[in-house]
């Protein structure tokens, strides 16, 4: 959408609704929008879901104008003139009408524009396809050509450029909104309402082109193209096909006297057309209007559904509206609607896909139908994890943890012949240890080295972020994974997903932990499945002992010691100028015992900042990279006066004794 058109309608629609309008005013004015937004959508000035979502919110407005009972903001004139005409009654809404008028509409240009193509080629403006319902009725001797007066031309503005285009717009209007203001006394007979449609619809006598045309298509690509047709054909055969027309007047007054004025030619207007009429010469068909009362909303669905049935699968032709998700979604190029592809297969979309052989086409697994699509995209999108690769090398010490996940978790995956039987891995790992010394890391490393579908999720996502949707994502997760064999489901910090269930506990978290238990139940004596649990904790004391049972290799992941303290130094140093001799790394080494693997890490950027600091102020913005002097052996001293290590000794003899007593280390 355009800045000046954005600026254009927030102006007007400000003045709609802050003016001192009158509801007939304001009717004018909404359904004038609804009219400049049909235009900017077909000239492609608009987004499809652009347009949708201004139509969508006119047509409400004018509707709520229309249908509203209330004097000073309300017209009522739909329902109100429906029944007060066909009680030939007045009616306090019969004082409005539209600003148009039958004097003034044939000055707009595109009514001017059809008349000239009347004249000049005898040729028709809408393709007889494409008109459902005729719209017009009142022979005018005023304009010559015997136009017919249609109050549903106020949409039509003057001032737009292209006559062709609005011609289309003008149908298009006349089709929605235009035929809101008509309301029930002028409404065309439909197919839903078992009344002549489309092309049984009256259409105009002899003569007579009728000004506005229902349903018709309404083509951004094809503008102007108004056909050829229907209304010549129409005029032609009339001569010895009588086909009626409906007064179309805002005013109930004169559709009043024109419906009761008792004339032969006005009572053949409610005739349906042609054989209708014949060998019923005493029956005819006097369909008051209100008969078939609708609302403005319900009327504006229905001949919104009608039309874009007809139109099917035209695309980009499709009109834009309230009820059009379906068109705007199939047909049309994605836009704000649907900017998220999901890798899965949706379930509701399983139908489509079969139709449509454009479509990507993936079978959809038995297993998720039960599950909404929007979880599964949740946990496809948010939960697998594409980090950057870390290999096993990169994780300093922790050689029997290594080597167990490695047996575990890599080599069953890659052998799954192999390893079956009394062999067959376990299904559940809980890492645990004190904060930082590479539990996460370690998940980080299984997901890049074993080769299996990765899932890692926080426990606290599954417990805050989707409240009360937890269980489902547990459920979800399992069977997706299921789908994705071998997978590997990732929980860092489970200790608060399993904690041990105590009374006062939420039920919502009670309810995702018990599924989540039954879900790690099925997944350990399912044979079949190779979906293998990694659960990372720092407090594994809190593990609730049925989970514990679940996760049955509990791996102690501890302290560096000082062989993966020095690994850790030389890896980063590596990677950086530095200078450190073989007798100044061991001294680093034996200073920085009680470190875990995050503080060593630590200690290094603290060391690594020492070359700047050392920099004059003055030189620091004019210093190239490799001016900076390398990382030396003081850097690391003055670094070690400020980071100290982040675990106590005493927590430390927790973990220990943890280990000692449920961990499956030597
Ligand atoms: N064994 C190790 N080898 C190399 N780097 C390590 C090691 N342990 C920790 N680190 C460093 O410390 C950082 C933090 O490690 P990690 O996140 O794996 O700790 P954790 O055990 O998950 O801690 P927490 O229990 O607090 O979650 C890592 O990014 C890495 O830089
Ligand atoms: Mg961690």
């Amino acid at each position: 959408m355009s800045s000046a058109h954005l600026d254009e309608w927030q102006r007007r629609s400000f003045d709609i609704s802050s003016g001192t309008y009158t509801p007939e005013q304001t009717a004018d004015a909404y359904r004038a929008h609804i009219l400049s937004i049909q235009y900017a959508w077909a000239n492609a000035e608009l987004s499809p879901a652009g347009a949708a979502s201004l139509f969508r919110t006119y047509t409400e407005r004018y509707a709520a104008v229309l249908d509203s009972d209330d004097q000073r903001t309300g017209l009522n004139n739909y329902a109100d003139s429906a029944l007060h005409l066909a009680r030939n009654q007045r009616n306090h809404s019969d004082k409005w009408e539209s600003s148009l008028t039958v004097e003034n509409v044939f000055t707009l240009p595109c009514v001017q524009r059809m008349m000239k193509s009347r004249v000049d080629d005898n040729s028709l403006l809408v393709d007889p396809a494409d008109a459902d319902i005729i719209v017009g009725g009142e022979v005018s001797q005023s304009c010559g050509k015997g136009m017919i007066e249609s109050s549903a031309a106020g949409g039509c503005k003057p001032e737009h450029p292209s006559p062709s285009s609005m011609s289309h717009i003008s149908a298009g209007v006349e089709s929605t909104a235009g035929n809101l203001a008509n309301g029930a006394a002028e409404r065309t007979r439909s197919k839903e309402n078992g009344l002549p449609s489309a092309h049984n619809a009256p259409r105009a006598p002899a003569g007579v082109t009728p000004l506005l045309v229902h349903n018709t298509r309404n083509s951004p690509t094809n503008p102007g193209s108004f056909p050829s047709s229907s209304f010549a054909s129409t005029s032609m055969s009339s001569a010895n096909n009588y086909h009626s027309v409906f007064y179309s007047s805002t005013n109930p007054s004169k559709r009043k006297n024109f419906y009761s004025s008792g004339t032969e030619s006005n009572r053949r207007s409610f005739l349906p057309q042609g054989g209708h009429e014949v060998g019923d010469s005493g029956r005819r068909r006097e369909e008051f209007p209100g008969t078939n009362f609708k609302t403005a909303r319900e009327q504006l669905i229905v001949d919104q559904q009608k039309k874009y049935s007809h139109q099917g699968q035209r695309g980009p032709s499709a009109p834009v509206g309230t009820i059009t998700k379906k068109s705007l979604g199939a047909n049309r190029s994605r836009g704000a609607f649907s900017k998220f592809v999901s890798p899965m297969p949706r379930q509701e979309e399983g139908s489509n896909t079969r139709d449509d052989p454009t479509q990507d086409v993936h079978p959809v697994d038995e297993r998720l139908k039960n599950f909404e699509p929007k979880i599964i995209e949740l946990i496809m999108s948010e939960i697998m994890d594409h980090g950057p690769p870390v290999a096993w090398e990169d994780i300093a010490g922790l050689e029997f943890a290594k080597a167990t996940i490695k047996e575990i978790v890599v080599w069953p995956m890659l052998r799954p012949d192999i390893f079956t039987g009394l062999r067959g891995p376990p299904k559940g790992i809980l890492l645990f240890g004190p904060p930082g010394t590479g539990k996460t890391l370690i998940g980080k490393c299984i997901a890049c080295q074993s080769g299996a579908t990765f899932f890692s999720i926080s426990a606290s996502s599954l417990t805050s972020k989707w409240v009360g949707e937890g269980e489902k994502m547990v459920r979800a997760l399992f069977a997706i994974a299921r789908c994705h064999q071998p997978a590997v489901i990732f929980i860092d910090e489970i200790d608060s997903l399993l904690s041990q269930r105590t009374d006062g506990e939420h039920d919502s978290s009670r309810r995702i932990k018990t599924e989540f238990l039954v879900q790690l139940d099925g997944a350990a004596t399912s044979s079949e499945d190779r979906i293998l649990v990694v659960g990372a904790t720092n407090r594994p004391q809190e593990i609730d002992e049925a989970a514990r049972r679940r996760l049955a290799k509990r791996l102690y992941v501890p302290l560096p010691e000082a062989a993966a303290r020095q690994q850790i130094v030389t890896n980063l140093m590596s990677r950086e100028k530095s200078q450190l001799r073989t007798d100044e790394l061991e001294k680093v080494v034996s200073s920085t015992e009680g470190f875990s693997g995050a503080d060593m890490t630590q200690l290094c950027r603290e060391a690594a900042l020492g070359p700047i600091r050392s920099i004059q102020l003055s030189d620091i913005a004019t210093i190239t990279p490799e001016q900076v002097r390398p990382i030396l052996y003081c850097d690391f001293q003055e670094a070690l006066k400020t980071v100290r290590p982040s675990v106590s000794t005493k927590d430390l003899e927790l973990y220990e004794d943890w280990n000692k007593t449920f961990g499956c280390g030597r």
